[in-house]
């Protein structure tokens, strides 16, 4: 049997023409359009290029972008200056501070500085605790993508065995949570774990966020099962020539189509759906902030 490809791109296409839709609607009846602020601190060129891909998705959904690019050496206290004036400007709907940052920078403090209600990667304490709770939070944009992606396949999740493997603030922790929220019975997986690859094939649904490439072999997935995967390694790739590289998911792709029911792609599975919710979180934000 070969697993039905969840195709990540279309999906997150249809959630940015949705956000589309529902900035034009806002511009329509309430006469205002949403903003998203993007803080940039240092050169790295990685964060770099997925800066500038949020401000074109951004635009397209037909919303503003303000990006503030500022020099590596900025210190703690002027990002947080910065992170306070955007709470404090009423154009700015969503903060989005790109991580990581610098060294001389503790990422902890700067990003609990911004307004939970413009916290659109869902990552402060207070979002956090609106998770766990089950009180309107805006959700991490990667965790959010997964689920939406498992719903393309699985109408009702009630009672499946979720087994994340991984257990990091930004995915693992999150996608436990929306996993519990969905009814799912779900297991937490990580390198502490006993008898991991058993605890794998109990899964119904195996979401694999480890950032190790290609760890998840294809006899640890039950057969039939839904596999979510949210690694995005990039690995030397001597076939493709000298100093090429490309990019492999925490799942032996090839091997577990083979046996998974469905199956994300590395890339355009996950990946894309992290910008999309962003959007989508920005619009949330937008409206809640203003009671609509
Ligand atoms: N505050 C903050 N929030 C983030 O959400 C955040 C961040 N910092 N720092 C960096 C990571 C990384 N990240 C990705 C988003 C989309 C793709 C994506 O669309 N990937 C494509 C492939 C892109 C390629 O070809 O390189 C795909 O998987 O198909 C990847 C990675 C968001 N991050």
């Amino acid at each position: 049997m070969s697993a039905r490809i969840i195709d990540g791109k279309a999906v997150a296409k249809s959630v940015r023409e949705d956000v589309a839709a529902g900035v034009a609607a806002l511009e329509k009846d309430h006469g205002f359009t949403p903003g998203l602020a993007v803080v940039l601190v240092g050169e790295d060129p990685a964060s770099q290029v997925y800066v500038r891909n949020k401000g074109i998705a951004t635009r397209e959904a037909g919303m503003r972008s303000i990006e503030h690019k500022l020099p590596a050496d900025t210190s703690q206290d002027e990002v947080i200056a910065l992170v306070r004036r955007l709470n404090g400007d009423d154009e700015v709907d969503g903060i989005l501070v790109q991580l990581p940052l610098p060294g001389h920078i503790d990422a902890n403090v700067v990003i609990n500085e911004i307004d939970p209600d413009k916290d659109v990667d869902g990552l402060t304490e207070v979002n956090a605790g609106r998770l766990v709770l089950g009180k309107d939070a805006l959700v991490p944009c990667t965790p959010q993508g997964s689920i939406l992606l498992i719903k393309t396949v699985m109408e009702d999740m009630s009672g499946a065995n979720a087994v994340v493997l991984g257990r990091s603030i930004l995915v693992g922790k999150p996608l436990a949570s929306l996993l519990l929220a969905e009814n799912c019975t779900v297991t937490t997986a990580h390198s502490r774990t006993k008898d991991l690859e058993e605890v794998c094939r109990g899964a119904d649904i195996l979401c694999a966020a480890v950032g190790r490439p290609e760890m998840v072999k294809g006899d640890w997935i039950k057969p039939g099962a839904v596999v979510i995967d949210v690694g995005i390694n990039r690995v030397d790739a001597p076939e493709k020539g000298e100093g090429k590289s490309r990019l492999v998911g925490d799942v032996d792709y090839d091997a577990a189509s083979a046996v998974a029911g469905a199956i994300t792609p590395v890339p355009g599975g996950v990946g894309p759906m992290t910008i999309a919710c962003l959007l989508k979180n920005t619009l949330t934000a937008a409206k809640r902030r203003r009671g609509l």
